[in-house]
């Protein structure tokens, strides 16, 4: 994680209205930081929400929405382990709602499964996940090919229904929304006083950031109504995730592809390797090949910053770079932008009061 402390000196605005907040960004990252920053700011800031594309054509539309963090090696493991927290605790309570199916969030149960033993380490999540134990030999049995594994109960959201069910909760909140290609923050300093950059692979073009890069995935989206556990192998490449509409079967991670088109080759692969996983996935229906490209980071980058051109200020607060990820992790990253949108409208608070003495 990154942090900057870079705020002052604040914008000085003679009359401080009520501060206006752009986020850019309506993938999961965008949508679910807007929201948490209307929930601790009720009626404190005006707050409108830009982005080019909206569900169903992001990133996050295209993930399986597990809840199964990945390292960010540049992070602190608290820190990471914290965010999976209470990105855990958020959609557990959303699980045992009325909300839960409007949502599309659930439990799912399953194996994580190896074929060393060495590579078996209990993760640094294990406490978090509901039930985490290693497989009995009578569950081994349905994976020859694997000697050790990991049984635990996890969380999933489907995507889009998350997606959308977010949006909802934005508008019922009076939250802004509006269909715009930002090609520079500063294009925005006139009309708003904080911006919050949660464009994902998108802040590469936007904010030149090169430590930012795509890892490509395709994954299947199949009708098997009767897959109900997960299956993971351990390292990270087949997955078979059941959702309440389909089963996501993956995958790959090619790092710096920026291509979006389908492989035909891959998703045999793909097939192959799930069925040699779940031969009952032979039978599966009505197959549907999605690619998405993880915005790749040794960190996410969650940091302030202040833009300024010719005297004018700009703040703004980056939450990108969640790569294979941010759904393990949202509501807790989502938590901490909105803490950083916080503090910068103290300091435009702060500095309008000077301002007026
Ligand atoms: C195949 C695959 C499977 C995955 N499975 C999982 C999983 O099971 N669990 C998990 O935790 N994570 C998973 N992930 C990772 C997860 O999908 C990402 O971490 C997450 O979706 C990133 O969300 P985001 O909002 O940052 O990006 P995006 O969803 O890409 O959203 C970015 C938004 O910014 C907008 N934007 C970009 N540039 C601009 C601009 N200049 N102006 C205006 N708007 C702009 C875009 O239009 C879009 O709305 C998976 C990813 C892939 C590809
Ligand atoms: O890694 C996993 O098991 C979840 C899927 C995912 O995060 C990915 O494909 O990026």
């Amino acid at each position: 994680m990154e942090y900057c402390e870079c705020l002052s000196p604040p914008i000085p605005t003679p009359q401080m209205a009520a501060p206006r907040v752009a986020v850019v960004g309506a993938g999961l990252i965008g949508l679910s930081t807007a929201l948490r920053i209307a929930e601790v700011n009720p009626n404190c800031c005006s707050i409108t929400l830009l982005s080019e594309q909206f569900s169903p054509n992001t990133t996050s539309d295209v993930a399986a929405g597990m809840l199964i963090p990945h390292t960010y090696p540049g992070t602190p493991i608290h820190v990471q382990k914290q965010w999976f927290k209470e990105t855990f605790t958020y959609l557990f309570a959303i699980s045992n709602s009325a909300e839960a199916s409007e949502a599309g969030i659930h439990l799912v149960s399953g194996w994580q499964i190896f074929k060393n033993p060495s590579e078996a380490e209990v993760p640094f999540w294990s406490d978090i996940v509901l039930g985490f134990r290693p497989m009995s030999a009578a569950e081994l049995q349905k994976f020859p090919q694997h000697s050790h594994g990991q049984a635990f109960t996890t969380l999933k959201c489907d995507c889009p229904p998350y997606l959308l069910w977010l949006e909802k909760r934005l508008k019922a909140n009076g939250v802004q929304i509006h269909t715009r290609k930002v090609a520079d923050l500063w294009e925005l300093h006139s009309e708003y006083d904080i911006v919050v950059n949660c464009t994902g692979i998108g802040a590469r073009q936007l904010v030149g950031d090169q430590q930012l890069f795509p890892i490509r995935g395709q994954v299947l989206k199949v009708h098997a109504p009767w897959v109900k556990n997960f299956i993971r192998d351990g390292d990270g490449l087949t997955y078979i995730y059941p959702g309440i509409d389909s089963v996501t079967l993956g995958g790959t991670r090619e790092k710096e592809s920026w291509r979006l088109s389908p492989d035909p080759g891959t998703t045999k692969d793909i097939f192959d390797r799930c069925c040699s996983l779940e031969p009952s996935l032979q039978r599966a229906q009505d197959i549907r090949v999605k690619v998405g490209l993880r915005p790749s980071r040794s960190c996410v980058r969650l940091q302030r910053e202040v833009l300024s051109q010719g005297g004018a200020k700009l703040l703004v607060v980056h939450n990108y770079g969640h790569g294979a990820g941010g759904f393990s992790v949202h509501r807790g990253t989502a938590e901490e932008a909105a803490h950083l949108v916080q503090e910068c409208i103290a300091a435009l608070q702060g500095s309008s009061s000077r301002a007026k003495l």
